[in-house]
C-alpha cells in the first residue's frame, strides 16, 4: 500500500458551550470590580488600627483570589479535544514502517508496590495490540528486589499463554488481575473456548499463588532460584541502597526460540536495577528514567518511549496506535514531543471521599493546556519522542523518515548486551555529564516530570493531550487522608519550587512558550501560595466576629449583592462543571472539603518548607491536626452566646450576616472532623489527645483575641 493522503491522522475539536462560559466570566469580573470598589470606598480609617489592618488583609486576599480565578479562566478559555483515527494509520503506513516502542515501567519498593501488581502492569503493556517484535519493555526496580525479579520471570513465562489469549478473545483490559476480577466466563455453548478460558485463569491463579507464597515465606524457593541465572546476582546485594547494576534480558525478542505457544514473536523484556552506592545521589525516579533511556538506547533504541508507573496498568490495548496517529501525522506530527494521557484510578470510592478523581483536570484543564500550547508531562501514561526526551531542540529537520529509523539492528547477543550495558546504569556514569541537566529528566525537583516537560516545551516542541473515551491507563489513588495530603504536599512543594527557581514559567518560558501556557503552568505552581489567603479568610473573619469587628457589608445594604453574586456564582459554576464532568453532588461536597484541607495543611507546609529551604534552613516535620476546624466551631459558639445574652439581638445578624455565614459554612465543611472527634467510636475516630490539643489551641487563640 502506498502512502495515502486521505486526511489527517487526528482531528481537533473545541469543547462546546464556551459562549455561556465567557458570558459568565464577564459577569463575575464585574462583580469583582464592585467588591474592590466597596473595599476601597469603605476602608475603615476611623475605627481603630486593628479594624483597618484586618480590612486591608481581607482586600489583599480577595485580590489574590481574583488573580487565581483569572488563571483558571485562562486555562478554560478554549479547551480542545483530540480524536485519533487508528484505521487511517494502517492505511497511511505499512507495517514495516511502524516505529519500535520502548516501554519504561518504574518501581521502587516491593512492600508498597507488590511484585504481583508490577507483573500485572508489565503483562498489560506486553499485550498491546501492536507488532510484538516492535515492543520492548524495561522494568526499573529501584528496590532491587529479587521478589520483583521473580515476578518478572513469572510474567515472561505466563505471557506465552496470555498474549495469544488476549489476541484471540479480544480481551480488555489486558492486566490479568483486572480482567479476571470482572470478566464473566464464556457460556458453555462453545466448550473449547470455555476450557481455554478456564485453563488460562487457572494458570494465572497458580502464578499468583507462587508469587504470594514466596512473599509470605520471605524467601524464594531453591527450585525456582535454579531456574534462572539472574538470581545469583543477589548474592552480591547488601541492601537496596548499596549494590551493583543488575541487568537481565528475560525475553530477547530477536531470539527465534522466544515465541508464544502459537509461535508468534514475544516482546523483549528487560529487568534493570541500576547501581546504587551510598556516596552517590540516586535522584529518585528521574535517575531511574535516565538510566532506562541509556540502556534501552543500546538494546532496542525505539524512537517512541512510553513511561508508566508500576501501579498503572494499560486499560486500552490500542493506546500505542492512538498516540502514533499523533506522532506520525503528516501535517503536525513532527513537532510533537509527547502525548500525555490522563491519570485515572480504579480504586476510587463512589463519592470519591478524598477528591482524587481528577475529572475536571481531565475534561477541562488538560484540554485547556492543550489548546494553549500543550499539556504538561505528569510522569505516567505518557508517550515521548526519544530525541526530544534526550534534549534535542525542535527545528524543521525534525521531520523524520520513519522507514529509515527502523533500519538499525543490534547484532550482539543478549549476554554481551547485558555485560556491556551495565556501565550505562552505573553511579559514576553521569558524573560531569549533561544527564539530569540538559539531557533526559531533570534532577533536584520533587516533580521531575513537570519541570522536564516544561523544558521540552521550552526547546520548541509541542505536546498533545489524548483521552479517547475509554480510560487508557488505570492506577491507584491514595486511600487515606494522610497519604493524600502528603502526596499533595510533595506536589505543591515541587511546583512552588519551580515557581521560585530560574525555571519559573513566566521568566524561563518568556519567548519560548505562549503566554497563556505560562499562565496555565502558574495554576499548579502557585498551589502552595494559596494557603496564606485561604488561612486568612478562614481565621480572621471568625476571630473578628468574636471581637465585634465587621468586615463585610450589612445584609441590608446593596453592597452585599456583589459579594453574594461572586461567591454563589463561583461555587455554582464549580458544581456545574463537576456534574458536567460526570461526578456526583456528594463527590463535589467531598472535593470542597478536601480543597479546604489541602489549602490549610498540605499547601501550608509546602509553602513554608519551600521558603525555609530557599533560605537554607532544613526540613520541618509534616503534621496535620484539625485545629482550624475547632476555631470555626468556636466562632459559631461565640455568636450563639452573644445571641443568647440578648444584647443587640436584631442588629447582630445584619452587621455580621456574611461573617456568620462564612463561619457556618466552614463548620459544615468540617463536619466529618467534629464527628471523628466527638462522636465516632470506630477506627476512623480521632485520637483523644488530638481532640484535646486542638480544643486547647482554639480556646487559646480565641481568648487571646477577645
Ligand atoms: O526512587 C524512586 C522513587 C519512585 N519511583 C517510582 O516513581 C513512581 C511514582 O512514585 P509515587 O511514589 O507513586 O508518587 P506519586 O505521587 O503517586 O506519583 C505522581 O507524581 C510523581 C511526581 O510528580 C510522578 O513522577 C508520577 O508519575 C505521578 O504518578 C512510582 O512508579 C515509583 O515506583 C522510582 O522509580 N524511584
Ligand atoms: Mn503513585
Amino acid at each position: 500500500m502506498a502512502e495515502n493522503e486521505n486526511g489527517p491522522l487526528f482531528e481537533t475539536r473545541p469543547v462546546k458551550g464556551r459562549f455561556v462560559f465567557k458570558l459568565f466570566v464577564v459577569s463575575v469580573a464585574v462583580g469583582i470590580g464592585f467588591i474592590c470598589a466597596y473595599r476601597l470606598w469603605f476602608l475603615p480609617v476611623a475605627s481603630g488600627k486593628l479594624h483597618g489592618w484586618a480590612w486591608i488583609g481581607l482586600f489583599l486576599c480577595e485580590l489574590w483570589f481574583s488573580f487565581y480565578w483569572f488563571l483558571t479562566v485562562i486555562c478554560r478559555w478554549n479547551p480542545v479535544y483530540r480524536f485519533p483515527y487508528k484505521n487511517r494509520l494502517s492505511q497511511s503506513y505499512e507495517k514495516e514502517t511502524l516505529p519500535g516502542v520502548d516501554i519504561f515501567v518504574c518501581t521502587a519498593d516491593p512492600s508498597a508496590e507488590p511484585p504481583l501488581m508490577v507483573m500485572n502492569t508489565v503483562l498489560s503493556v506486553m499485550a498491546y495490540d501492536y507488532p510484538p517484535e516492535k515492543i520492548n519493555i524495561y522494568l526499573s526496580d529501584d528496590g532491587a528486589s529479587d521478589f520483583t525479579f521473580y515476578a518478572m520471570l513469572e510474567a515472561s513465562s505466563f505471557s506465552k499463554q496470555w498474549l495469544p489469549f488476549c489476541r484471540k478473545l479480544k480481551v480488555e483490559p489486558r492486566s490479568p488481575e483486572a480482567y479476571f476480577k470482572t470478566a464473566i466466563e464464556p457460556d458453555n455453548h462453545d466448550p473449547v473456548k470455555l476450557k481455554h478460558w478456564l485453563s488460562i485463569k487457572k494458570l494465572y491463579e497458580e502464578a499468583k499463588m507462587r508469587i504470594e507464597t514466596s512473599r509470605k515465606m520471605k524467601k524464594i524457593p531453591e527450585d525456582i532460584r535454579k531456574q534462572h541465572k539472574g538470581f545469583r546476582e543477589w548474592d552480591f546485594v547488601t541492601s537496596k541502597n548499596d549494590h551493583q547494576t543488575i541487568l537481565q534480558i528475560l525475553i530477547d525478542g530477536r531470539d527465534p526460540n522466544a515465541v508464544d505457544i502459537e509461535g508468534n514473536v514475544l516482546p523483549t523484556l528487560v529487568y534493570l536495577a541500576r547501581e546504587k552506592r551510598p556516596q552517590y545521589h540516586h535522584h529518585f525516579k528521574a535517575g531511574a528514567m535516565n538510566a532506562l533511556i541509556r540502556v534501552s538506547a543500546r538494546i532496542s533504541n525505539g524512537p517512541i518511549v512510553l513511561n508508566v508507573d508500576c501501579d498503572m496498568y494499560s486499560n486500552d490495548s490500542d493506546s500505542i496506535k492512538d498516540s502514533l496517529c499523533v506522532f506520525m501525522d503528516h501535517e503536525n506530527g513532527h513537532e510533537i514531543a509527547f502525548v500525555q494521557y490522563p491519570q485515572a484510578f480504579h480504586n476510587l470510592t463512589k463519592n470519591d471521599l478524598y477528591g482524587n478523581s481528577c475529572r475536571v483536570f481531565r475534561k477541562l484543564e488538560f484540554p485547556g493546556f492543550d489548546a494553549n500550547g500543550g499539556p504538561c508531562y505528569i510522569g505516567t501514561g505518557c508517550f515521548h519522542r526519544r530525541d526530544a526526551l534526550c534534549g534535542k531542540k525542535y527545528d524543521q529537520t525534525c521531520k523524520v523518515d520513519w522507514k529509515r529509523l527502523n533500519h538499525r539492528r543490534v547484532e550482539e547477543s543478549a549476554s554481551v548486551l547485558e555485560a556491556t550495558c551495565k556501565v550505562l546504569a552505573s553511579c559514576s556514569f553521569e558524573q560531569n555529564s549533561p544527564w539530569g541537566k540538559e539531557m533526559g529528566l531533570k534532577y533536584g525537583c520533587p516533580v521531575e516530570d513537570i519541570i522536564s516537560g516544561l523544558s521540552i516545551q521550552c526547546r520548541g516542541w509541542k505536546s498533545i493531550f489524548l483521552d479517547p473515551g475509554r480510560e487508557s491507563f488505570l492506577g491507584i489513588a491514595p486511600t487515606t487522608l494522610s497519604t493524600m495530603l502528603i502526596q499533595h504536599k510533595r506536589w505543591a512543594e515541587g511546583h512552588f519550587q519551580i515557581f521560585l527557581s530560574r525555571y519559573c514559567t513566566l521568566l524561563y518560558g518568556h519567548n519560548r512558550i505562549p503566554l497563556q501556557l505560562q499562565l496555565c503552568y502558574c495554576l499548579g505552581n502557585l498551589w502552595a501560595a494559596n494557603c496564606l489567603p485561604t488561612l486568612y479568610y478562614v481565621l480572621v473573619p471568625c476571630l473578628c466576629l468574636l471581637r465585634d469587628i465587621p468586615l463585610f457589608p450589612k445584609i441590608s445594604s446593596p453592597w452585599v449583592l456583589p459579594f453574594a453574586y461572586v461567591s454563589i456564582a463561583h461555587r455554582a459554576y464549580s458544581l456545574g462543571e463537576f456534574l458536567w464532568c460526570g461526578c456526583t453532588f456528594q463527590a463535589w461536597c467531598n472535593e470542597q472539603r478536601m480543597w479546604l484541607f489541602k489549602r490549610t495543611t498540605s499547601y501550608f507546609f509546602a509553602f513554608f518548607d519551600t521558603v525555609l529551604k530557599l533560605l537554607g534552613y532544613s526540613k520541618s516535620a509534616f503534621v496535620i491536626t484539625p485545629k482550624l476546624a475547632m476555631l470555626n466551631l468556636f466562632g459559631i459558639f461565640g455568636v450563639v452566646k452573644k445571641l443568647a445574652s440578648g444584647a443587640d439581638h436584631r442588629e447582630l445578624p445584619d452587621r455580621f450576616g456574611l461573617q456568620i455565614l462564612l463561619c457556618l459554612l466552614l463548620v459544615a465543611l468540617n463536619w466529618p472532623v467534629y464527628k471523628a472527634m466527638f462522636y465516632r467510636k470506630d477506627k476512623g475516630r480521632m485520637p483523644a489527645s488530638v481532640t484535646y490539643k486542638s480544643i486547647i489551641y482554639a480556646l487559646l487563640v480565641s481568648t487571646l483575641t477577645l
